[in-house]
């Protein structure tokens, strides 16, 4: 079966935002050191085009998480796949994530390194699905707001496909999916 992919972001306007967000961020992190943590997979194009407009230069660590899986929903169990290897203690850090949704991913970020004593923490995505949040987690820099819907391309998958979109895309699935 095919699946139909509807286009809602094309590569042009995810460029211009990211430049945008990456400007916002230079400047609140122009005196000080930034950690940059991208959560992977999702966000490795997101991470790759945003560090490279930055006008102040990260250290960038990566972190696995895995909730999805094959599926469509999340399963409420957030594994950590990839843990990182320098401490972030005393760090400015900065997450970088794909898409926050029910928020339960970075929700158990935050959780892990409570306890660790950073300096600071935020979180920059390139979508929002706050429609579907299931907890209190609000990102501090968005590169949009989307509606409840499933979306694919430029680092996001269904089941492992479509990452390597440029644009972003709504899938519209079979009922019996
Ligand atoms: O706010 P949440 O409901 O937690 O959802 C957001 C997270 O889910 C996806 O990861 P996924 O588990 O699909 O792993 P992947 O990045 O390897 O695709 C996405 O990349 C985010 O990391
Ligand atoms: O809409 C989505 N698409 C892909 N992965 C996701 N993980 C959470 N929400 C989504
Ligand atoms: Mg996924």
């Amino acid at each position: 079966m095919t699946d139909r992919l509807r286009e809602i972001f094309s590569a042009e306007q995810i460029a211009q935002r990211v430049r945008e967000l990456a400007e916002q961020i230079s400047r609140d992190y122009h005196d000080k050191p930034l950690v940059i943590v991208g959560v992977l997979k999702g966000a490795f194009i997101f991470l790759a085009d945003l560090v490279r407009e930055l006008s102040i230069e990260p250290t960038i660590e990566f972190v696995r998480l895995s909730s999805y899986g094959l599926k469509k929903e999340s399963n409420g169990e957030v594994e950590m796949i990839l843990d990182v290897k320098n401490s972030l203690e005393g760090k400015h850090v900065l997450v970088v994530e794909d898409i926050v949704d029910t928020g339960l991913s970075i929700k158990s970020l935050s959780h892990r390194w409570a306890e660790v004593g950073l300096a600071s923490l935020r979180v920059c995505t390139l979508l929002d699905k706050p429609a579907r949040r299931k907890t209190d987690i609000e990102a501090d820099y968005v590169g949009f707001s989307i509606d409840d819907l499933f979306v694919v391309g430029f680092g996001l998958d269904w089941a492992e496909k479509y990452r390597h979109l440029h644009g972003i895309y709504v899938v519209e699935f079979d009922a019996d999916e």
